[in-house]
């Protein structure tokens, strides 16, 4: 094992999987990421992501199942001998040493002699700004500086894998904006593998090559942010990804029939029919004057909530069959107002019903504050 590889290494996760007693918290991973690639574990609190990194990262052992890194099985070695950088929430940097000795501590631990300890140190200090305070402890800098250490004494050891656990959790909003781009400016510089592990699929989308969704332990869905967020593979990775609007009802010929509207849906359904749901996210649903010209799928409603955000409002209105909707109009429109919501066609994914059933209430709730970010 080198500490010099450049980039980072290939790892391949096959039927991983971990009980907790009679608990399944991770039924089969099957993961390939190569050399360079940054890949999220998504999903809400409680699906597996943080036991699947703590199983790669050797924190715990798996019940089954293996990991390869770089060729060589990693699931039994003890964690300090896998080569793994770690960066967490809650930044666990050693209190009682300033940051150039927090950023030095793993390279004087793998006895790399002080002319390189310092050449690295430096540089990783400038790469994430903090030159200027690389002798002053942890406790005398703000969360974000922080974490800017946390994340530079992981890859100041150049691991063949860096694994982050919800690493901006702590943060103020702007804050983990500014600190999300800078992560993700260093994945560019540095090319490490990376697993980053996050509930908030805005932070997901934005940073990762690919991502994982998971759901009670198993996976979801494997892709691209746009795979995902395009093509979500089923209701429940659609609710989590934003469709927040979900109608249940009849498919017949393409239109989804709830009792009380009819609504044309994507092109391809037209083929498929019995119960379904279809999703259709708030930005695709367009809010419209009631007097407006002819729009497709125009939905009857009355206004019930009108929130400012910035380029555009956010309605939350009443259709038929009290169906709440949550759409999005260019002006502003008035609590008790008749409107229009219209959506094309193209924009209503459908899902078989049985699938709806899993998209609960609380992950709904999830996806709308995620929403908010
Ligand atoms: N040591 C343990 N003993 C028993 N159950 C555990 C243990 N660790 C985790 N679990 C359970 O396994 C499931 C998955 O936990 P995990 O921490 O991987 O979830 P998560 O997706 O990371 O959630 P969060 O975002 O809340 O951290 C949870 O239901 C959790 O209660």
């Amino acid at each position: 094992m080198t500490d010099h590889s450049p980039g980072g290494g290939v790892l391949a996760i096959d039927g991983l999987r971990r009980e907790f007693g009679a608990f399944v918290a991770l039924r089969k991973l099957d993961l390939r990421v190569s050399a360079g690639e940054f890949v999220a574990l998504l999903g809400p609190s409680g699906c597996g992501k943080t036991t699947a990194l703590n199983l790669v990262a050797g924190l715990i052992e798996p019940t089954a199942g293996t990991i390869t890194l770089d060729g060589h099985r990693i699931e039994r070695l003890p964690s300090e001998k896998r080569g793994i950088g770690m960066v967490f929430q809650n930044y666990a940097l050693f209190p009682h040493m300033s940051v150039a000795d927090n950023l030095g501590f793993g390279l004087r631990m793998r006895r790399r002699p002080k002319h390189e300890r310092v050449e690295r140190v430096s540089r990783a200090l400038a790469l994430v700004r903090l030159t200027e305070h690389a002798h002053k402890y942890p406790g005398q800098l703000s969360g974000g500086q922080q974490q800017r250490v946390a994340i530079a004494r992981a890859v100041v050891v150049e691991p063949r894998l860096v694994l982050m656990d919800e690493p901006l959790s702590n943060l103020d909003a702007k804050l983990r904006l500014d600190m999300r781009t800078e992560i993700r400016l260093l994945h560019q510089q540095l090319g490490l593998t990376t697993i980053y592990v996050t509930h908030d699929q805005t932070e997901a989308l934005s940073l990762a090559d690919r991502l994982v969704v998971l759901k009670d332990g198993a996976v979801q869905q494997i892709g691209t942010p746009s795979d995902v967020y395009e093509q979500p593979a089923n209701a429940f990775v659609a609710a989590f990804m934003g469709y927040r609007n979900v109608l249940e009802g009849d498919l017949r010929a393409g239109d989804l029939h709830t009792g009380s509207l009819a609504l044309r849906t994507r092109p391809g359904t037209t083929g498929k029919s019995g119960r379904a749901v279809a999703l259709i996210r708030p930005d695709d649903l367009r809010l419209l004057p009631d007097d407006a010209a002819p729009a497709p799928n125009a939905i009857p409603v009355r206004v019930r909530v009108c929130e400012y955000l910035g380029r555009e409002f956010a309605i939350e209105a009443v259709g038929p069959g009290e169906q709440v909707l949550h759409g999005r109009a260019a002006r502003p429109l008035t609590p008790g107002e008749r409107a229009v919501a219209s959506v094309d066609p193209e924009r209503v994914l459908v899902f078989p019903a049985t699938e709806g059933a899993a998209v609960s209430a609380p992950e709904l709730e999830l996806v709308a504050q995620g929403e908010q970010g």
